[in-house]
């Protein structure tokens, strides 16, 4: 049974008492931690039928600090019915390779020029260093391969308790399906405003004919990170993005002060295993890419522990959220997952985050609005206000759909938790004497709501 309940009205009960919008007593309801608990106990007790139909309409519940049990069953009950059945596509995915033995035959096309340039890109190193044997920083570092103990820096950097969205921030100056998106004059700027802003991890792309980056960017930003070691929180780990094909981009990218890399399934198809393993040999974590069922099958048959849906259709370019609802359902337990590409709105951050996902990884989206900021003037670390960062927070603010607008979210930069981010949210408990009801419900007040809905 639905019923609404005049807003007014509602807030003037608290506990049974009246209690006047605006009185000392009000304003430290809205302050008290207890109430944001009681918004999940509001989804933990919401029939299967309610939650599910909500679920359906994609807004889970509003998460919350409150008590871990009442927490952890709500998101279960919601994270089920989100739950799609399918199964994973099988094949015979060797038979896939081309006649290199290097890449997939069902490779997208803009992929396979960019790896061919990768190759020319990896004789050329490889050659320098055999110039160089006993000098070459990255020579020296393959010969140590085996010896480095994993740090898990990356890993650790994304995994919160469950419920809690982490973001991988970008730094991508053009990309080969949008063009130019920013001139990112300074990344160690930009990534100072990323850690400002909350960010988790960094990526760097450092691809140059394709997303003009370097890996000089990734030296900055490690640099700059650097100086947040020991200071809470810690330093961005940092990942290369780039399209590994061969060990030695791995050696490099540690040399450089990586934590981590990015191996594209749809690039190394079986081989995906093999630089897997030699990533971890180098003592960084990898981001595994995948796109279909068939990736994600290769991925998790290669032991990935973090594996990144891509929504970006690199054959079409189309990015659709619907890739990674899908594949949601295919992941088996104990993997950190990361959505990736086309994120701007903050209402898609929740949702992302309601399905499973632990992390989302945003590049053109924090960049425009790092840069449209810039250009009131500063420079990204000086600017006083900064959308990219109040974007950053309502990314990974606890709210939902339900109860904020994503736009606002982001214009607010609101923080993490529905209070926070919600501002006018407040939860509470009241007793309801009219038509019969009588236990305690509770409730829910939204910005701009001028009725409470709630079923019982
Ligand atoms: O800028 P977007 O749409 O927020 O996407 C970021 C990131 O996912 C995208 O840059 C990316 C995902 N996988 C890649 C592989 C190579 C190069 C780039 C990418």
């Amino acid at each position: 049974m639905t019923s609404s309940l005049d807003l007014l009205h509602a807030l003037r009960v608290y506990e049974g008492r009246p209690c006047g919008e605006g009185s000392g007593e009000w304003s430290r309801m809205r302050h008290d931690a207890r109430w944001i608990g009681m918004a999940f106990v509001l989804s933990a007790h919401t029939p299967a039928s309610a939650a599910s139909a909500s679920a359906a309409r994609g807004r889970a519940a509003c998460a919350s600090r409150g008590p871990v049990g009442a927490r952890g069953n709500g998101r279960a009950a919601i994270a089920g019915e989100l739950r799609m059945t399918a199964s994973v596509a099988g094949g015979d995915v060797a038979a896939d390779m081309d006649e290199s033995g290097l890449f997939v035959k069902s490779t997208p096309d803009v992929l396979v020029s960019i790896l061919q340039r990768k190759v020319e890109e990896v004789k050329a190193l490889r050659a320098e260093c055999a110039a160089d044997m006993e000098n070459h920083p990255v020579a020296l570092r393959m010969k140590n391969k085996g010896n480095y103990p994993r740090s898990k820096a990356f890993i650790k950097a994304l995994s919160k308790r469950s419920g809690t969205l982490s973001v991988i921030a970008e730094i991508k100056r053009r990309s080969p399906s949008k063009g130019k998106i920013g001139e990112i004059k300074y990344p160690a700027a930009l990534a100072r405003t990323y850690y400002d802003g909350g960010a988790s991890c960094i990526s760097v792309l450092t691809d140059g004919p394709g997303f003009g980056g370097t890996l000089d960017d990734l030296r900055a930003v490690v640099k700059e990170m650097e100086k947040e070691r020991g200071n809470y929180p810690p330093p961005c780990p940092v990942i290369r993005k780039d399209f590994t094909i061969d060990e030695i981009q791995i050696a490099e990218a540690a040399e450089a002060g990586a934590s981590a890399v990015l191996l594209i399934v749809a690039a190394l198809g079986e081989r995906t295993k093999e630089l897997l393993d030699a990533t971890h040999a180098y003592g960084l974590d990898a981001l595994v890419e995948v796109h279909d069922e068939k990736d994600l099958e290769i991925a998790i048959k290669a032991g990935a522990e973090l594996i990144g849906v891509n929504n970006r259709d690199l054959r079409t370019f189309n990015v659709s959220l619907e890739t990674s609802e899908r594949l949601r359902s295919l992941m088996p337990e104990g993997k950190i997952l990361v959505a990736e590409s086309g994120i701007s709105d903050p209402g898609d951050a929740w949702l992302l985050r309601d399905m499973g996902y632990n992390a989302i990884l945003v590049g053109e989206a924090l960049v425009l609005a790092a840069e449209q900021s810039a250009y009131q003037k500063t420079g990204y670390a000086s600017t006083s206000f900064n959308q990219c960062k109040g974007m950053l927070r309502a990314f990974r603010s606890k709210a939902s759909t339900e109860f904020a607008s994503p736009t606002e979210a982001m214009f607010q930069g609101a923080d993490e938790g529905a209070k926070e981010t919600l501002g006018e949210l407040a939860m509470l408990y009241i007793l309801v004497n009219e038509n019969g009801w009588e236990k305690r419900a509770p409730l829910v007040r939204c910005a701009g709501a001028s009725k409470l809905q709630f079923e019982r």
